[in-house]
């Protein structure tokens, strides 16, 4: 364990706020990311009757998105590339005498000139760093490891949760083998033991991010899509992570215990929706009847609270009380996010959190 103590504590431990970004980019937002915008202001609004929400946006649309965001929203000038603030914001560690630090993970757009989904990405390999000079927050610099922070879930015990398809993908950190790597999450988050799913879902964009697979609902206890469709597209790869969490401990030597999700219909773009989106050689393909994730999963634990997405799906109503029932002192807030699903993740990719002191 890490000599100065700190470590990242779980999502569901107490927050100081949320940090998100503003989607404005068109050839990743239709109709100009006015649907996305709207999408992304009624899950900053859901977050903040919990915790407090600060919003970063390019200076071109500071009062656009100051005038749609809910006024006890902060809203301040951050420039970016696009609008994934799980994985181009810093991951808050901290220790047990109040201080908090950030890891300044090094990002290279979900595999850089290797089927990266955009370039340039300079504006988000600043954004850290600049969310930390506001906090007035020391940075740790980890620019030699390409992480993005929806690649990992961490119980706050010692225990992370990653999969090898993304991490280990050479479009990463090429020249390091996986005991190099284990050794860079295990000195920066203070981890003991991780445990290694092997595939994220099917045809992630992100080379298949863990917080579309599974979450820790806290110490001991993750929360998993499932479905019982061996038609479903993501069928197998659930079965697969789910046998192997099954034969897992983590850094207690505990069995866990895992809930079941009920994965929904995914979401296939129309042709109007990618007619609206601008063409660019450099951005991933989103032509129409593409299909993208659609998972409850990728959901955002806050004070007192969860904000989950809801895709108009029948499934919608059974997730709701699968989260009563694993969060029965939270609020469960639903939150239709089909239009970030069509960007390639949902409310826990838009998200960061910022622990307690
Ligand atoms: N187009 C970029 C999608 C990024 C999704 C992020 C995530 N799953 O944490």
């Amino acid at each position: 364990p890490r000599k100065d103590g700190f470590r990242m504590p779980g999502e569901f431990e107490e927050h100081e706020g949320t940090w998100m970004l503003w989607p404005v980019r068109t050839d990743t937002w239709r109709a100009g990311a006015k649907p996305a915008q709207r999408a992304f202001a009624e899950v900053a609004k859901a977050i903040s009757q919990f915790e407090p929400v600060t919003v970063c946006v390019n200076a071109d649309q500071f009062e656009n998105a100051r005038a749609l965001l809910d006024e006890n929203i902060r809203v301040v000038e951050i420039s970016s590339n696009d609008a994934w603030m799980r994985d181009i914001g810093p991951t808050f560690v901290k220790n047990d005498k109040g201080e908090v630090r950030g890891v300044d993970w090094q990002f290279n757009a979900w595999g850089g000139l290797d089927e990266g989904l955009y370039f340039p990405w300079d504006k988000d390999q600043l954004v850290k760093q600049k969310v930390l000079e506001i906090e007035n927050i020391d940075r740790y610099d980890a620019k030699d490891f390409v992480l993005e922070g929806g690649a990992i879930h961490v119980d706050g015990e010692g225990t992370l949760i990653t999969t090898e398809q993304c991490v280990l993908n050479p479009n990463r950190n090429a020249d390091m083998s996986k005991e190099e790597v284990e050794e860079k999450l295990k000195e920066y988050l203070n981890i003991e033991k991780i445990i290694w799913i092997k595939d994220g879902l099917v045809d992630d964009e992100t080379d298949g991010h863990v917080d579309e697979v599974l979450f820790y609902v806290r110490p001991g206890e993750v929360a998993i899509g499932w479905t019982d469709d061996p038609k479903h597209p993501h069928y197998e790869v659930l079965q697969a992570a789910y046998k192997q969490l099954e034969q897992e401990v983590d850094a207690k030597g505990r069995k866990l215990k895992i809930y079941k999700l009920p994965m929904p219909k995914q979401i296939t773009i129309t042709e109007e929706e990618s007619r609206e989106i601008d063409f660019a050689a450099d951005a991933f393909d989103r032509s129409a009847n593409t299909e993208f994730i659609a998972t409850y999963v990728n959901c955002y634990i806050c004070n007192g609270g969860v904000v989950i997405p809801a895709f108009g799906d029948p499934k919608d109503e059974e997730a709701i009380e699968v989260f009563k029932e694993m969060y029965p002192d939270r609020k469960i807030v639903a939150v239709n996010t089909r239009e970030v699903s069509l960007g390639g993740g949902n409310i826990h990719c838009i998200t960061q959190q910022q622990p307690k002191a």
